[in-house]
């Protein structure tokens, strides 16, 4: 297994919000995590990145546990993780942002500008262009490029189409399946977008009040009401 939970619990001081996790993903396996506003999903994320302490319960990475390492333990293991909003550094050109993505310790062997340029062809014109001046599908691809230039074995994706016009969607969607094919890197996708989930993973897991309730197929995935109720934690 890449990664596998059992019983995690974390949250922000008393308060809990992940309860009881339990879930594994195979190794090249692309898992979605859906739920409505925060049930927990973004919680889960930072409890796998090391960015919140796991109050109880066990983390394995490739077999080996992790949940009381450090978060850039976790990342030179090979967990990448692209935050909700990630806007990289908005005064430095999209090069730059790529270069200093790899200057800090990367987990393995990181990818040349060459290669991701390959996965993301759109980000080679606009190179020298500020990263704060790119439009927000840009930036969301440059966000997505510079975890993959340190080559993780798992990545980790928080909300990649929030904000972002269709077209940039599906154009996110097909660089997920170009990296997951050629780099058979494991992706855990968090989204609101069922469909975009649908398309890149063969099964979702349903989180509720921080719990996770039931995994559904990607076709019941955009058949409706997979989420249940609309009630917050
Ligand atoms: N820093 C924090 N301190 C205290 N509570 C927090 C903090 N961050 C999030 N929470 C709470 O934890 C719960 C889960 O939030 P989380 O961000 O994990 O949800 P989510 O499912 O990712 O939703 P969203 O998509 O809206 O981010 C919410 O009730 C939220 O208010």
């Amino acid at each position: 297994m890449m990664l596998a939970l059992r019983d995690v619990s974390s949250g922000y001081g008393p308060v809990t919000v992940l309860r009881h996790v339990s879930f594994a993903l195979a190794e090249g396996e692309i898992l979605g995590i859906v739920g409505h506003n925060g049930m927990g999903k973004t919680t889960l994320l930072r409890t796998l990145m090391g960015l919140l302490k796991t109050a109880s319960g066990t983390i394995e990475l490739g077999g080996q546990s992790i949940e009381t390492e450090p978060a850039h333990e976790r990342s030179r293991r090979g967990i990448g993780y692209v935050p909700q909003g990630e806007q990289g550094f908005p005064t430095l050109t999209v090069a730059e942002n790529l270069q200093l993505a790899v200057a800090m310790n990367p987990p393995g062997r990181p990818l040349t500008m060459d290669d991701v340029l390959a996965l993301f062809p759109r980000l080679r014109p606009l190179l020298d262009r500020r990263s704060g001046a790119l439009s927000g599908g840009e930036r969301q691809l440059l966000a997505i490029a510079r975890a993959v230039m340190r080559a993780p074995r798992l990545l980790l994706l928080d909300e990649m189409t929030e904000g972002v016009q269709p077209s940039i969607v599906e154009e996110i969607a097909e660089r997920l399946v170009a990296l997951h094919a050629e780099l058979s890197m494991s992706l855990l996708i968090v989204d609101q977008d069922l469909a975009f989930v649908a398309a890149l993973a063969s099964r979702a897991l349903v989180m509720q009040k921080g719990m996770l309730v039931k995994e559904v197929s990607s076709t019941e995935l955009i058949q409706s009401n997979v989420l249940g109720g609309f009630d917050a934690l």
